[in-house]
């Protein structure tokens, strides 16, 4: 995703690529952001200390892992820069230590930048309450090969949109795949299937499955552009707003 920001910001007039950031000891650092996104150079030499980078940009774009971006969130809470995160796989803990950054800054939370994801989330609220509790309800994704988490941070925000409008509670009534003598399915549960693959950018399918009939609400991401095109649309929307937590749904007017 990295690359992928670097080309949507390169290539947009109504926005200046401030600075990049890598890890720090990342092979990366000291080369140029536009050469390393094959888009020539630009100028902007990758460094590996935010907090000494932090004047060189208004808003930071986080899409590393969560234990990073948890230290970004700090650093960005310090210093009043808001911060827009795509990051996915954070634990209750992490999610906590974020709310506690969002009291000083405002920041942006959305595990899928999409505009197609965040439609499907509220079709999924209201086929959720049409459909009730008189049908089964499996969510399946799948993902290239080099994904760490799963289920996708996706995945798992539209099993949690389905479980409010059913008045369920995700925690307990949620089963991560299957193996062996499982019996047959129990009522009210919302199962999740994961498949790693190759280069799949980004698929998911909610089934909605009852006796005679089945609704499929699905979203298929051809390219990573369409991520970082999302969170540059965050990044615009974010500055000047209170200090709280948003997600994509606020920047696209659909909260
Ligand atoms: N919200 C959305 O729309 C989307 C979210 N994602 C999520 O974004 C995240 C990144 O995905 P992706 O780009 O595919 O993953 P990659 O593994 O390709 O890239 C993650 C990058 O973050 C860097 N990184 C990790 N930890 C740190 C740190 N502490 N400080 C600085 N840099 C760090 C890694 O560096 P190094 O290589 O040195 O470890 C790597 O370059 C995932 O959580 C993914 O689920 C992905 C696509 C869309
Ligand atoms: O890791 C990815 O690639 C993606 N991760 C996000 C997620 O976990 O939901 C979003 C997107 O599907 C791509």
């Amino acid at each position: 995703m990295g690359r992928a920001l670097i080309e949507a910001v390169v290539q947009d007039d109504a926005f200046a690529l401030g600075a990049v950031f890598a890890r720090s000891g990342s092979p990366l650092l000291g080369r140029d952001a536009g050469e390393l996104a094959g888009l020539g150079h630009c100028g902007v030499a990758v460094t590996g200390d935010l907090e000494s980078g932090i004047a060189d940009f208004d808003v930071l774009i986080d899409f590393t892992l969560p234990e990073g971006t948890l230290r970004h969130a700090q650093t960005c809470a310090r210093h009043g820069r808001p911060i827009v995160i795509g990051t996915t796989g954070f634990s209750a803990g992490q999610r906590m230590q974020l709310d506690e950054a969002s009291r000083h800054i405002p920041l942006l939370l959305a595990p899928n930048m999409s505009v197609g994801v965040n439609l499907c989330l509220m079709l999924l609220e209201t086929a959720a309450r049409v459909l009730g509790d008189s049908v089964d309800i499996e969510v399946i994704e799948a993902h290239h090969r080099h994904k760490v988490d799963a289920p996708s941070g996706t995945a798992l925000e539209m099993g949690r949109v389905v479980a409010d409008a059913l008045g369920r509670n995700l925690e307990t009534c949620a089963v991560y795949g299957r193996e062996g003598r499982t019996g047959p399915r129990p009522n009210g549960i919302i199962g999740f299937e994961t498949i790693r693959a190759g280069d799949i950018v980004g698929e998911h399918t909610v089934m909605f499955a009852g006796a005679g009939e089945r609704v499929e609400i699905a979203h298929k991401a051809s390219s990573r552009m369409t991520f970082a095109h999302g969170a540059l649309r965050a990044a615009a929307w974010i500055p000047g707003r209170p200090a709280g937590v948003y997600d994509m749904r606020d920047v696209l007017g659909l909260a």
